[in-house]
This record gives structure tokens, C-alpha cells and sequence, in this order.
């Protein structure tokens, strides 16, 4: 595995280091021992799964407050998607900043999410399938969302969105002056 450092302070984009053979290749995908070495989260109590049938669907952008925030490791099995990613943590040096990257059944790129980011995912082509590890159970009560059109976080997105959940379309703007989401 392949670790790379992003421009935002803790996320890092993972790839494979296949070894090919007349069959295809192997690869690990991930190694909590390799995961803890470079001090990312290691226990990923569940997995989830989503299917998105049309190209312009975005999800996100979501977390979970407080000590059910979650670590993820966005990886996009069928189709090409673009994760979008928010740092939420008022003492991080990427604060409100975001980043975009490009997620594909062929390049298999996986990326880690840390506790503190929104997390979201815009689907470049039809039939998106899309799987990823969270360190923290679902907790409802817990959910928070920013809105991926907010003003304050200026991101650009390279294609129109066109199918959005009323959760995601709706959850409000930050205001100036408010305290951030996550120390
Ligand atoms: C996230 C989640 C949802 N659900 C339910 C709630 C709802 O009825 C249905 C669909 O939920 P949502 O609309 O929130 O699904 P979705 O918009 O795909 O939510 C996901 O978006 C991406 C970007 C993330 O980062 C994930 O953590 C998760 O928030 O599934 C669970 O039962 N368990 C879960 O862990």
C-alpha cells in the first residue's frame, strides 16, 4: 500500500501496490498495522455500501458530532466518483478548507477520511458503486451535514448536481462568527 499525504492535515489518499501475475494481480487494501504506523484510525467497526444510479448525485455532505465521529475509507468499486471533503476542526491548520479527488473501479484509489471532516461523494458517471469502512456505528442522533453549495466553503464542482437527497439539500448554511464543529 501506497500512503500519500493530501493538502488537508490528516487526510491521505491510499493506492494499491498490485503484484501481477498470468492470473491479474494482488493487493492489500488495508493492514491495521500499516494503518496504525502512520497514525491513522485502524478499527472500522462497520462497513458501508450505496449504489447511485445516475451521474450528478451527490451525498453529503455528512458526519457525526462529537465522539461519534467517524474515520472513513472512501473507496468507489463500480463507475468513477469525486470525494469531497470538508476539515470541520477549528484547531486544524486546513480549517474550512476542502478537497476533491477522484475515486474509480480502474484507478482503486481509496482515501481516509479522519474524525472532524465532512465527508461527501458526487458521482462522475451512471451505475456508482461505492464502499467504505467507518470507524464509529451509525448514531442518528449524532448526524450533522454542511451544505456543499455553502458560500463560506467555495467549492467547484465539475459537473452539475442533479439528484440530491431534501436532507442534503437543506441543512443550513454556517453562519459567520459560529464556534466550529469540532475542536
Ligand atoms: C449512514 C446510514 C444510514 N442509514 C439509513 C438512514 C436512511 O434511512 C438511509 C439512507 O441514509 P442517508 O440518506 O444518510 O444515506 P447517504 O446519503 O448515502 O449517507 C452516507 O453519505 C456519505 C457521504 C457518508 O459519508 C456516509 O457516512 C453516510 O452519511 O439509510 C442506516 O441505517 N445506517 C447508516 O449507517
Amino acid at each position: 500500500m501506497i500512503f500519500e499525504k493530501t493538502h488537508l492535515n490528516g487526510a491521505w489518499l491510499i493506492d494499491l501496490e498490485p503484484r501481477g501475475d498470468h492470473r491479474g494481480f494482488f493487493a492489500r487494501a488495508y493492514d491495521t498495522a500499516e494503518f496504525a504506523r502512520h497514525g491513522l484510525v485502524a478499527d472500522y467497526p462497520q462497513t458501508n455500501t450505496s449504489f447511485s444510479a445516475f451521474r450528478g448525485t451527490l451525498r453529503g455532505l455528512h458526519f457525526q458530532h462529537g465522539e461519534a465521529a467517524e474515520a472513513k475509507l472512501m473507496r468507489c468499486i463500480r463507475g468513477t466518483m469525486l470525494s469531497i471533503i470538508v476539515d470541520l476542526r477549528g484547531g486544524s491548520p486546513t480549517y474550512l478548507q476542502h478537497g476533491l479527488f477522484e475515486l474509480s473501479v480502474e484507478n482503486r484509489r481509496q482515501l481516509y477520511v479522519p474524525p472532524g471532516f465532512a465527508n461527501a461523494f458526487l458521482t462522475l458517471t451512471d451505475d456508482v458503486e461505492v464502499v467504505y469502512p467507518v470507524s464509529q456505528p451509525y448514531a442518528p442522533g449524532a448526524e450533522g451535514g454542511v451544505r456543499y453549495d455553502d458560500p463560506r466553503l467555495g467549492i467547484r464542482l465539475p459537473i452539475e448536481v442533479t439528484t440530491i437527497s431534501d436532507k442534503d439539500r437543506n441543512w443550513p448554511l454556517l453562519a459567520e462568527g459560529a464556534p466550529p464543529i469540532f475542536a
